[in-house]
């Protein structure tokens, strides 16, 4: 997994891997403005559409400058947009690429210009290298190019944004930022939702080595990360195999939470799942989810389960003994949503009985009631590390980054997703994909990372024909579409 490191540690990873692999400084920045440039014309933008690039002194500029450079070369007529005070105030490669504009290049100063028609605006303005309060001067360019109702792209994070905090001041308002190597922390905060746009990460080529003496314990789960997490089946594998699940929850007008767990864990592959509920429910399960199996009443030999999910659709209500006569019965880690989370907040002791390492799904307003309040989202995700640590368990918090700390201290921030997954339903199809992996024989970590990559990619690959119409049994009808997209039997 690759670390998401702080803006001020960005220049030490940089040190680290052109010494480690004997690069000039530049050159890594002609990295970063290639992997831009692909990416770029990758989205078909038209050529007849200008393009300006809004340039700071510092490196994000330095990349502006070598963009503009190869956009050209790709037949974009390109202008930049001064937002340096002179040449001499220059970083070295922001020099050196200065030098090296081709001379059809307009260059514009701040005052006296307008947005061209249809253009685009690529913000290369302040990068990482941001430090304290917005200048004035800095702050009167960026409320001019917030003005552009365009299409607008920032380099590494939208100008004025701090790479790790919550934006004092104000920020450009971006379509899309696209970051170098992994997200600034401050492009995953639920606050800068406005700034961010579509968040797009580059991989420019630093060695992983460079990493190495970097510390961080923040995290970015990505594609490529997710196949060697994965179990493999073979050809005498029986239904035992996959994973005998039990799921409890639903109440009266709340089954359907309980149908949408059951039938993403069928989907994402468990063998038998058995859905325990109040009595009077059991016809409801049984006719809309002929697959599973209904239990209610005492649960007799719970040790049969490998896996257990409590709380989709539950009710607080009498809840309360079943819970802990459970949990002094099952030893395995179990995944605990919803009214499990409810009923946690209300009866603290449950926390200490809870397996170590189980597995708790809350959405911040859940997290609030479990955990406590928090001032901003960095405050949120330092509450939810303590809480993992303290009572070693996993706690994925789930929003559009959804990011799961570990007992061990770690937080992993997932990368799939779309907006088109806050929709009702969403959180009980997670649940199911989490205890079906668990049922598999997954280590807790390894369940909790692959139900939120499939999760959010199942969401994603539905939402392409669906947009704003997706429902819940949307994301669990493309749960297949995932395996086949990361190759898994
Ligand atoms: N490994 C990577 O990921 C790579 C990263 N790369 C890129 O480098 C970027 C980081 O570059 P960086 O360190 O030069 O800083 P940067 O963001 O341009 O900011 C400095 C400028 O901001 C100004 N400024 C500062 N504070 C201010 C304030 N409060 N209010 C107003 N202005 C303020 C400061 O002015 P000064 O203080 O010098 O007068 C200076 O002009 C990074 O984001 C990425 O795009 C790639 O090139 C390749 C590899
Ligand atoms: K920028």
């Amino acid at each position: 997994m690759q670390k998401i490191l702080a803006g001020n540690q960005v220049k030490d990873l940089d040190s680290q891997h052109l010494k480690l692999c004997g690069q000039e400084s530049h050159e890594l920045m002609e990295a970063a403005a290639h992997s831009f440039v692909n990416w770029f014309v990758d989205q078909n933008f038209s050529l007849n559409s200008p393009v300006l690039i809004a340039v700071g002194g510092g490196n994000n500029g330095g990349d502006g400058l070598a963009i503009a450079r190869l956009l050209t070369e790709k037949s974009f007529s390109v202008s930049i947009l001064q937002c340096f005070e002179s040449i001499d105030k220059l970083s070295p490669d922001g020099l050196l690429n200065y030098n090296n504009l081709p001379k059809s290049i307009d260059l514009i100063s701040f005052e006296n210009w307008e947005f061209p028609e249809d253009s685009i605006l690529i913000d290369a303005f302040l990068g990482v290298g941001l430090k304290g309060e917005l200048r004035p001067v800095a702050k009167k360019y960026i409320t001019r190019l917030n003005e552009y109702d365009g299409k607008v792209i920032s380099i590494d994070i939208p100008s004025g944004l701090p790479s790790d905090d919550i934006v004092s001041n104000t920020a450009i308002k971006a379509d899309f930022t696209v970051s170098f190597e992994f997200p600034k922390l401050s492009l995953i905060l639920p606050e800068h939702g406005e700034f961010v746009g579509e968040l797009v990460v580059l991989k420019i080529g630093v060695v992983n080595a460079a990493y190495n003496g970097i510390d961080s314990s923040l995290y970015y789960l990505e594609a490529q990360d997710i196949p060697p997490l994965h179990k493999s089946f073979s050809r005498f594998s029986y239904k035992g195999d996959m994973g005998k699940v039990l799921l409890m929850g639903g109440s009266p007008g709340k089954m359907g939470a309980l149908i949408l767990c059951a039938k993403s864990a069928l989907r994402t592959g468990s063998g038998l799942v058995t859905c325990h509920m109040e009595d009077s429910e059991r016809f409801i399960i049984q006719t809309a989810v002929p697959e599973a199996m209904a239990s209610w009443g005492l649960i007799p030999n719970p040790e049969f389960y490998d896996s257990v999910g409590i709380g989709p659709g539950w009710g607080t209500e009498n809840r309360e003994r079943l819970f802990r006569q459970f949990l002094q019965d099952f030893k395995k880690p179990i995944v605990i949503d919803a009214d499990g989370l409810n009923l946690l907040a209300r009866y603290r002791d449950l926390v200490p009985l809870l397996p170590k390492s189980s597995i708790l799904t809350p959405h911040i307003g859940e997290f609030t009631r479990l955990v406590g309040a928090a001032g901003n989202h960095p405050e949120r995700l330092e509450k939810a590390k303590a809480f993992a640590l303290e009572n070693q368990l996993i706690l994925v918090l789930k929003g559009a980054n959804t990011v799961v700390s570990l007992p061990d201290g770690r937080q992993v921030v997932n990368s799939s997703g779309t907006k088109y997954m806050a929709t009702g339903g969403s959180g009980d199809v997670l649940t199911g994909m989490i205890t079906s992996y668990l049922g598999m024989g997954y280590t807790p970590e390894n369940a909790a990372l692959c139900g939120v990559y499939h999760h959010g990619l199942a969401g994603e690959i539905a939402s392409r024909t669906k947009r704003r119409s997706m429902v819940a049994s949307d994301i669990i009808e493309a749960i297949p579409a995932t395996y086949l997209h990361l190759n898994i039997s």
